[in-house]
């Protein structure tokens, strides 16, 4: 059986040094939804997960609550891991929350928000997270849910093995939040992370425009905009120039990008 040691972390409580613990066969895991029945099981591991105290209201919601996604890993019919999330039309963010999306979107577009993720500590590294974290994104990709442009949580700046996680899973960082969590009366720094998903994008910064339209103008299409719109104009003026200003137009027209491509060889070759 294959054994592995624990990386030790900043953030130590969760991690322990040198230890070899067995992987779990993932072919005796089972994925089901939660139910009302789970909840005072997957209250006692989010206590052990997490510093953040729940409200019970919150437990009954994630168990019974169709709205939620919540997805656990089942091992010798004991909860092992879990996911827990949302999808929020993008209008009723928090405003904290509200630059994740480019507004262009509108407002049918809706997010997914990952309220939880956690393993047991016995059983992670073993891809357990993964597992859960890509049914999950399946579920967001199907066409049903192509209104979903992203998928973001919220996590801890000290919370070391969850952010290289997430790093490691594509998520991007998006925005530090500072004071963000009250964890035992004391503020707690929080960063926000972004998988942008079915063609989702975040805003458009000065540099995104200047890529775009740079782009546009040396694919010379702006530039053959207005040699056609110069024609048309020449031609409504004085239909006896037809003939002329088409044929020359259409002559400038394939010079122009023969010249354009012949200077990128040139460039690049
Ligand atoms: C929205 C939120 O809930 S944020 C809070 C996230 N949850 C928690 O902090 C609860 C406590 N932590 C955990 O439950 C787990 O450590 C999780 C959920 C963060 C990760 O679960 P795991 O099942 O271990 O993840 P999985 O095995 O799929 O890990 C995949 C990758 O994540 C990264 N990773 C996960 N844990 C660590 C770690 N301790 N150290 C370094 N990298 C890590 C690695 O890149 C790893 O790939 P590798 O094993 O090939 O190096």
């Amino acid at each position: 059986m294959d054994t592995f040691s624990w990386y030790a972390g900043e953030n130590g409580a969760n991690q322990k040094k040198n230890k070899s613990v067995p992987l779990c066969n993932l072919s005796n895991l089972q994925l089901r939804f939660l139910c009302p029945s789970d909840l005072e099981e997957v209250r006692a591991l989010c206590r052990d997960w997490f510093p953040i105290a729940y409200p019970y209201a919150w437990y009954e919601d994630i168990t019974s609550n169709p709205r939620f996604y919540s997805l656990a890993a089942i091992y010798n019919g004991v909860i092992i891991g879990l996911i827990v999330a949302e999808i929020k039309a993008y209008c009723n963010l928090n405003k904290e929350d509200r630059s994740i999306l480019s507004s262009s979107y509108g407002k049918s577009a809706t997010v997914a928000y990952m309220l939880s993720l956690g393993v047991c500590e016995e059983h992670r590294r073993n891809g357990i997270a993964s597992l859960l974290l890509d049914n999950l994104v399946s579920h967001l990709t199907l066409s049903e849910n192509r209104d979903c442009k992203a998928l973001f949580l919220h996590v801890l700046t000290s919370n070391k093995p969850a952010i290289l996680f997430y790093e490691n899973r594509n998520f991007k960082l998006h925005s530090f939040l500072p004071y963000y969590y009250s964890i035992k009366g004391t503020r707690k720094d929080g960063f926000t992370y972004v998988l942008y998903l079915n063609g989702g994008h975040q805003p458009w910064a000065v540099y995104d425009y200047v890529k775009h339209y740079g782009h546009f103008l040396f694919r010379g299409d702006l530039c053959r905009w207005v040699l056609v719109w110069l024609r048309s104009a020449l031609v409504w003026v004085w239909p006896g120039m037809r003939r002329m200003v088409v044929d020359n137009t259409t002559s400038l027209v394939s010079q122009y990008s023969w010249a354009t491509k012949k200077n990128w060889l040139n460039r690049w070759i």
